[in-house]
């Protein structure tokens, strides 16, 4: 009987381990991820149903930076910067895209000495910069200094909350925080001015208007007027502070704020408008004869080639469950979202076992993804490190030494979860359906987690979830409201089947809570689910109210999660496009290979695995360089590509673990035979010679 893999198998855990003792996570893995990144994105080709933008280039005043222009644009810029780094699938960015816009908008004319800018880190070309960035949740916001000599992952905000007044607001302390020497050239002096030199002001005007905005110490107005006024000339502003009464009092001014006005001809007098706000101050002074807009000095804002995906609608049944979904979630949690860390260790990483355990335990799907999990799950469970480089899980992932039959999408592919717009939907979707289907399978299947330290615990399965968005859900404040709800009530879970009920009820009340949020889909309401139409037997009428009845609600959910709902329709790309053309099946992306309502199990397996999965014809050293080719750079990379080399041809390949405990065992078996066959030799020899040696006894 072949047994196809075992080389394989055995390589890459051993170097993956190599590497590992070798680097023990302490070495600068900055440039292999770069390296790595780059690699995964080009096997990973065009990006397919990928993340939406939030801001528009030719529409919104945002400044869209992305992995090309990100470090030009905030090193040593001549401008301060304020970036927002965000995800397009995240409902809180998606829900504070018009503050930004708007923000953007309000300080368009503070350009030239600071600078509101967006960059989307669900884009797969921005990723690896934003993992530079250090960037782990969304939104995350970033001020960049002015002519910062070094690199720098910039500050972070700290403002008291998010509204358009307080970024604001943060923004001008930000400028004035700047030590002279690095504030941005374009940046008039922010601090205030002596009173009494608005009256030595008025006997030595310069040809030009001069405007002192009058104010409480508390007060942002003068500072906001004076960026405003930026890009006009013939006018300087200044602020000053209402400390010298005596001063105030000789200028006529009786309330605050108020605009002193020193005209080019040496008249002066206060500025009278409707309403003493920042708008009617600047909106007069801009409106002065011979105040006039400088001619443009600003940067071309960076350019972003617009997205031009076409959404291509994938006809889907709401009443069942899509592999493809599922998948495409793993892939985004496993590549792109725990990518954010570099290296994980302690509490961290013990959530990432403790996850991706229950995961490979009770996920449902195919079988190539199963074992993916599976050895995901042996691999980190068998490492004796306390810190691990998440590339060494990447490259595992991305199944580096093409292991036969182990493979997850390297493509989105959105079906129950494709939104009407592209930044809709999508991966939190994903996530509630993987977490819904996990605490069914526990349920349904408790014997999985046998041995895994979680049989026989309720809530086993939700509080690894809960640990899994506390710790890595992208989306922070979606993590907060998880954790708050968890804290809550989660204790009270006592049985399987409450747990499912327990994340049921969670799950409509975030429901509840968003419903006409801007993150909700008009196709996709938010509303109380399951709804009638798809579970009849759910709801009842008590006292003329609609009403659940917990009992239906548990049966439905245990069948609509449970493996036999999972269809593979749209899920067949296991491989690159060129994969399928070599197969000569694919018809590209969008296209359902699988007929639907198809099972993994109803469909032969070995013909639907990309040919670079189907056994001894893979070519493993073009494998083997590109998936280890990082290693390389370094001997002990050219030891462990040897060592490769030389186990796989005689090894063949395609291994699975049971075949791997089946080869130990029988091992373990041939050598106890051949140690009693010794054993019982050398008793009979001995005999033999004393016969020989004493014929008469
Ligand atoms: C743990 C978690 C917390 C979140 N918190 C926030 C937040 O605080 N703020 C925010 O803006 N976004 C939050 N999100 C995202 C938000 O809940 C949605 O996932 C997102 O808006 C996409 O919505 P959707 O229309 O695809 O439906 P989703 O709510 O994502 O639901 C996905 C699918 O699950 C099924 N479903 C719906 N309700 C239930 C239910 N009660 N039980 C079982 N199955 C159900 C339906 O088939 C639905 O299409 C959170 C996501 C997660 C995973």
């Amino acid at each position: 009987m072949p047994v196809p893999g075992l080389g394989r198998a055995f390589s890459l855990v051993l170097a993956q381990s190599r590497t590992l003792a070798q680097e023990g996570g302490l070495r600068d893995w900055r440039n292999q991820a770069q390296l790595l990144v780059l690699l995964a994105a080009a096997a990973a080709g065009p990006r397919a149903g990928g993340a939406a933008r939030l801001y528009r280039a030719g529409e919104d005043a945002v400044w869209l930076l992305d992995a090309d222009s990100v470090r030009g644009a905030t090193a040593n810029s001549s401008a301060a910067w304020l970036v927002q780094f965000h995800s397009s699938w995240c409902g809180h960015c998606i829900g504070y895209a018009p503050t930004w816009r708007a923000l953007a908008a309000d300080v368009r004319d503070w350009a030239a000495a600071i600078r509101v800018a967006a960059l989307d880190c669900a884009e797969e070309k921005n990723q690896e910069v934003c993992r530079t960035y250090d960037i782990h949740f969304y939104p995350t916001f970033r001020y960049f200094k002015a002519f910062t000599k070094e690199f720098t992952t910039g500050e972070n905000f700290k403002g008291p909350d998010r509204e358009l007044q307080t970024v604001r607001q943060t923004m001008i302390e930000f400028l004035q925080n700047h030590t002279d020497g690095t504030r941005p050239l374009a940046c008039p002096p922010l601090n205030p001015i002596q009173p009494s030199d608005v009256l030595s002001l008025m006997d030595s005007h310069g040809g030009r208007y001069h405007a002192v905005v009058f104010e409480s110490s508390g007060s942002y107005i003068g500072r906001e007027v004076i960026l405003d006024l930026i890009p006009y000339e013939n006018i300087v502003v200044s602020r000053a502070l209402d400390g010298d009464r005596a001063s105030l009092e000789i200028l006529g001014i009786s309330s605050l704020p108020s605009c002193y006005l020193i005209y080019p001809n040496g008249s002066h007098g206060l500025v009278n408008v409707a309403k003493p706000l920042r708008s009617f101050f600047s909106s007069y002074l801009k409106s002065l004869p011979d105040v006039r807009k400088k001619p443009l000095s600003l940067p071309e804002k960076p350019n972003q080639e617009e997205n031009l995906e076409v959404v291509v609608w994938r006809e889907f049944d709401r009443a069942r469950l899509y592999t493809a979904d599922l998948e495409s979630g793993l892939h985004h949690l496993l590549r792109v979202e725990l990518a954010t860390h570099r290296s994980l260790a302690g509490a961290q990483l013990k959530t990432l076992k403790d996850f991706v355990t229950v995961v490979a335990k009770l996920f449902p799907g195919r079988p190539p993804v199963k074992k993916l999990l599976e050895t995901l799950q042996e691999w980190l469970a068998s490492l004796p490190l306390d810190r691990i480089p998440y590339n060494a899980i990447l490259d595992l992932v991305n199944n580096k030494m093409r292991i036969s039959g182990i493979f997850l999408t390297n493509h989105i592919k959105w079906v129950g979860c494709q939104g009407s717009r592209l930044e809709l939907r999508g991966y939190p979707c994903s996530l509630w359906k993987l977490f819904h289907t996990l605490t069914v399978q526990a349920s349904k299947h408790p014997a999985a987690l046998v041995g895994t330290g979680f049989e026989g615990d309720p809530q086993a399965v939700l509080q690894t979830i809960r640990r899994y968005i506390h710790t890595f859900f992208g989306c922070k404040e979606c993590g907060e409201h998880f954790e708050e709800m968890a804290k809550e009530s989660m204790d009270s879970v006592k049985t399987l089947d409450q747990a499912i009920l327990w994340l049921w009820k969670k799950h409509n009340m975030v429901n509840s809570r968003l419903a006409g949020h801007l993150s909700e889909d008009p196709k996709f309401p938010k509303v109380p689910w399951p709804t009638p139409d798809l579970c009849p037997t759910c709801h009842e009428e008590i006292k003329g109210l609609d009403s659940w009845n917990e009992g239906q609600v548990l049966v439905f959910l245990k069948q609509h999660y449970s493996g036999d709902n999972l269809v593979d329709t749209y899920s067949v790309d296991q491989g690159s496009p060129g994969d399928w053309g070599a197969l000569g099946r694919g018809q590209g992306e969008g296209q359902g290979l699988t007929p639907p309502g198809k099972s993994w199990g109803q469909q032969d397996a070995e013909s639907l695995r990309p040919p670079h999965m189907v056994g001894p014809s893979t070519d493993l050293s073009e494998g083997l360089k590109h998936g280890l080719d990082l290693r390389l750079q370094s001997p002990q990379g050219l030891q462990i590509l040897e060592e490769a080399q030389v186990a796989a041809p005689f090894l063949g390949i395609g291994f699975s673990s049971l075949d791997m405990s089946l080869c130990v065992v029988l091992y373990v078996a041939s050598s106890l035979f051949l140690m009693i066959m010794y054993f019982f030799f050398r008793v009979r020899s001995k005999r033999w010679k004393v016969r020989l040696y004493h014929p008469a006894v």
